[in-house]
C-alpha cells in the first residue's frame, strides 16, 4: 500500500508525528504541504493528512488540501490526525468544525497523537498566550505513540 502523509506545522509536533507514522508503512512518502505540494494522489492508496490546532481551527493549508482533493480523495482509505493539547472530547469537535460531512464521510482512521509545547518556536504572544493556559488547564504533555500505532493499524486492515 502507497501512502501519502501531507501535513503542516507551527513548531514541529505536527511534523515529529508525520515522521513516526510514516515509518510504521512500507511505502510511505510525507509532504510539508508549507513547502508547497507537486503531488500526484493518484500514486497513492492511502492518504493522511495531520495538522495542529490553533484556537479550536485546523492549519489553513490542511483545510485546504482536503477541500480542493476531494474528488481525488474518493475511493482511497483517508485518515486525520491531529496534534492538540485537547482529549477526545475537543478532538470531536475540532474534527466537525473544521472538516467537511462530505470529507469526513471518506475517513477511515481519525485520531489525535498529543502535543507539545515548543516554546522557542513560538511568536512572543503565542508564548504568552500558551504559558497561561497551561498553568490553568495542566494538560497531558507529549506525543502518543501508541495512538500513532493503532491508527496505523487501522489504515492498513
Ligand atoms: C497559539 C496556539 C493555540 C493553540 N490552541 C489550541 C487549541 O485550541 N486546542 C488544543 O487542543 N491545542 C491548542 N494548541 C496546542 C497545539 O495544538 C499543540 O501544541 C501542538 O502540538 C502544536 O503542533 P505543531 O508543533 O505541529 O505546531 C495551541 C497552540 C498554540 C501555539
Amino acid at each position: 500500500m502507497k501512502v501519502l502523509v501531507a501535513y503542516d506545522t507551527y513548531t514541529g509536533t505536527t511534523e515529529k508525528c508525520a515522521k513516526i507514522l510514516a515509518e510504521k508503512f512500507k511505502e510511505a512518502r510525507i509532504i510539508n504541504l508549507a513547502k508547497g505540494y507537486g503531488v500526484v494522489l493518484n500514486e497513492y492508496d492511502c492518504v493522511v493528512v495531520g495538522s495542529y490546532v490553533h484556537a479550536g481551527k485546523i492549519s489553513k493549508r490542511v483545510k485546504k488540501f482536503c477541500e480542493k482533493n476531494i474528488e481525488n480523495l474518493r475511493g482511497k482509505k483517508i485518515g486525520i490526525f491531529l496534534c492538540m493539547l485537547g482529549e477526545e472530547k475537543d478532538f470531536e469537535e475540532y474534527v466537525s468544525r473544521n472538516f467537511s460531512s462530505q470529507f469526513l464521510d471518506l475517513v477511515k482512521a481519525k485520531d489525535y497523537f498529543g502535543g507539545e509545547l515548543n516554546y522557542e518556536r513560538m511568536n512572543f504572544v503565542f508564548r504568552f498566550i500558551l504559558k497561561l493556559i497551561v498553568k490553568n488547564t495542566k494538560p497531558k504533555l507529549g506525543v502518543r505513540e501508541e495512538k500513532i500505532e493503532n491508527f496505523a493499524k487501522q489504515l492498513m486492515d
